[in-house]
């Protein structure tokens, strides 16, 4: 999983906008969230860094690692919550509180652009000593701050990272994908609301309507606004462009007597439920969106709001632009896939047999445990090893694209097709690999269109006539249990048997604990180049035990960046426990010891160690007899041997042997026994 590190000034807006980040990408990002005035420590790096405003970045400079990506987040003023504020008298004296008197200023201004100029705002933080006593304040959700004199506090709530922003921040972390069509309709959702909500009011307030249409003019959207008689009470900017028509000449006029096309009439008249359409428009593709505004379940009026598809073309584009740029070969080979231990060893050993068939193979393993690298080692070992080897990967792709990106186009397909038509990816594949990964996540329509080609081993581009024949391999991949999809009707049976011709498991990196401090060394000395500043088993000292005991959920990636993130950390210093980032077992964090998981594990350790010692002098050993030199209860020692015996570390006969160590446990005693 990929992760994010916020960085504010304050815990509450730490904590708001770590809320709304965690709500749009907390399934599939890690967010974690610092603040200036708290918990803010040295050395933060993680894959992206977001940081709360300029003036915050130049405050959290000095905490971040030095190749840290970071984006200053813009933030725009909550729609729905400036409602209240319309309320507010004209020629009103207000403190704005916020937690800087720079942020106070900029947040008096975007208000100003929102229309909101008839307060007289004073700006307030806790570096003024000097400001007026007033009775009303305004804060962006730093009730905290609003000095004692107030008497009503008007809290808009913190301002949120904008859409551009989280758009940005999408694209940073390849996550660009129907995420950014959900974005738009979210940020959509609340200017909706704010017109629903001031709707009342605005009818009979002249000034609040002016207010709201300045509102409505700095969405990115075009917007429409129809009240109960069916006349048009807004109309912005975008909408203008789209329709060529000015907002003076529909302002107040009725829907059937306006230059508006009959197909958007018959939209906005009939729809009354909330409905995405594509209507075409002065020759351009609009989705259009209906909002139906109800008063006591009757429907009282109407928003409509339009996209100008283009915008989404241009998206599309440069997704497709960066999908085009991946390369085509495969760069590693079963040499570069690292580990001792007895089960990546036969993982290796069967996937070099199966590399030499031409039938499918499914890979399945928990995220990061190295399937593409697999992948990409089988295809170099293959036959194909001189063809191209090509990566698709589901849960990347929009499904909107699917269809143009494997399988290609021909010239004129469709609006925005490139003259002479494009080879999709399977062609591009022909006499190569194919890698298909997250294949879990295939659309259902598509996973027809996928078996149909495997089987016929042919493809057809959108728009074209011609059958192209090709010859590929295909290697699936998948984190997810492809059986229970199954069950569950996500996942075709018959696609599945097409593909787990050759099935292909890597194991987790908990179940092989031995290639732990392997991986851990090889890392360290790839990040110096060979040249590291000490030893890696000297650098690893402090931590291994962690590092053996800790479950790896997000495996060799994850046990990557941690190595990076502490060369980056400590680059010539010895790592203690407490530098380790997440929860390590047995570290002290926020002052509470998880000592449980590490006492339990030194005691393991410290049995295996005696059983070993034992067996080599050919000294039968057994429960009884570790209890008693270890000064442990027997029926902890019990316990130990159990647990020990179940991940295959030791074997337990009965009568004279007594307990044998496997060779499995061999693996942990290198570790533990360094030579
Ligand atoms: N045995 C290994 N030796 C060295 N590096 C490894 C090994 N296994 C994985 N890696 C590294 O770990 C990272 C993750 O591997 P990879 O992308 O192949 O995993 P994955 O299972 O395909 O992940 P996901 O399911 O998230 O796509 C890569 O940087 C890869 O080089």
């Amino acid at each position: 999983m990929k992760g994010i590190t916020l960085i504010t000034k304050g815990k509450n807006t730490c904590e708001a906008l770590k809320k709304q980040l965690n709500d749009l990408l907390g399934d599939r990002v890690k967010i974690e969230g610092f603040y200036i005035d708290g918990n803010i420590k040295e050395g933060i790096f993680n894959d992206l860094v977001v940081i709360s405003s300029n003036i915050i970045y130049e405050h959290a400079k000095q905490y971040l690692a030095h190749n840290c990506r970071v984006i200053i987040a813009r933030r725009s003023i909550n729609y729905h919550k400036i409602g209240k504020l319309l309320d507010i008298p004209p020629g009103t004296d207000a403190l704005l509180v916020n937690d800087l008197t720079s942020t106070a200023l900029e947040t008096i201004s975007l208000l100003e652009i929102l229309g909101i100029d008839h307060i007289n705002f004073f700006p307030y933080s806790p570096e003024i000593k000097d400001y007026p006593k007033l009775k009303l304040a305004v804060t962006p959700g730093e009730l905290e701050l609003v000095p004692d004199c107030v008497e009503n506090v008007i809290d808009i709530k913190t301002r949120n990272i904008d859409f551009t922003t989280l758009v940005e921040i999408l694209q940073e972390l390849d996550l660009a994908d129907k995420k950014a069509n959900y974005l738009s309709a979210r940020y959509l959702k609340d200017i909706i609301e704010l017109i629903k909500e001031t709707k009342k009011m605005a009818d009979v307030n002249s000034r609040m309507n002016n207010q709201l249409q300045t509102i409505i003019n700095t969405v990115h959207d075009g917007i429409i606004a129809l009240d109960e008689r069916k006349e048009i009470s807004a109309f912005n900017p975008i909408a203008e462009g789209i329709f060529g028509v000015s907002r003076k000449e529909l302002i107040g006029k009725k829907l059937n007597n306006v230059m508006v096309p009959k197909e958007v009439i018959s939209v906005l008249e009939n729809e009354n439920i909330e409905k995405e359409r594509f209507i075409k428009v002065n020759n351009r593709q609009v989705v259009i969106n209906i909002s139906p505004i109800k008063e006591n379940n009757s429907v009282v009026g109407k928003v409509c709001t339009l996209k100008d598809v283009t915008e989404i073309q241009r998206l599309e584009e440069e997704l497709r632009r960066k999908l085009r740029k991946q390369e085509t070969y495969a760069r590693y080979t079963f040499d570069d896939i690292l580990g001792t231990s007895d089960l990546i060893k036969n993982t290796k050993e069967l996937a070099k047999k199966i590399s030499k068939s031409q039938s499918p193979i499914l890979i399945q393993g928990e995220s990061g445990t190295g399937k593409e690298l697999f992948a990409q080692a089988i295809h170099n070992n293959s036959l194909r090893q001189r063809g191209p080897f090509v990566a698709v990967n589901f849960a990347a792709l929009p499904e909107s694209l699917l269809e143009s990106e494997l399988f290609g186009y021909d010239e004129g397909a469709f609006t925005g097709a490139k003259k002479g038509g494009m080879p999709g990816l399977f062609e591009q594949a022909h006499g190569g690999t194919i890698f298909l990964d997250e294949i879990g996540d295939a659309p259902q329509l598509f996973q027809v269109r996928l078996l149909r080609v495997l089987q016929e081993k042919q493809i057809r581009r959108i728009g074209g006539s011609k059958v192209i024949p090709i010859d590929v391999r295909v290697i699936a991949a998948t984190n997810k249990d492809l059986k229970s999809l199954m069950k569950g009707g996500e996942f075709r049976e018959d696609l599945y048997y097409r593909l787990n011709v050759l099935p292909l498991r890597i194991p987790p990196l908990r179940e092989r604990r031995g290639d732990i401090l392997d991986l851990a060394y090889a890392f360290y000395n790839d990040h110096f180049k060979r040249k590291p500043p000490m030893k890696a088993s000297v650098f690893f000292g402090a931590i291994s035990d962690h590092l053996l005991i800790y479950d790896w959920p997000g495996n060799i990636r994850e046990l990557h960046n941690i190595v990076e993130y502490l060369c980056n950390v400590c680059p010539d210093k010895i790592p203690t426990p407490e530098l380790l980032p997440g929860e390590f077992p047995g570290i002290l964090k926020n002052g509470k010891a998880v000592y449980a998981d590490l006492n339990r594990y030194k005691l393991e350790k410290n049995i295996l160690i005696k059983i070993f010692e034992s067996n080599k002098k050919g000294k039968p050993i057994g429960r009884r007899s570790i209890s008693s030199e270890l000064g442990l209860p027997e029926g902890k020692v019990r316990g130990i041997i159990e647990d020990m015996r179940t991940k295959g570390y030791i074997k337990v006969n009965r009568g004279k042997r007594g307990i044998e160590i496997t060779e499995k446990g061999y693996g942990m005693i290198n570790y533990y026994l360094p030579k």
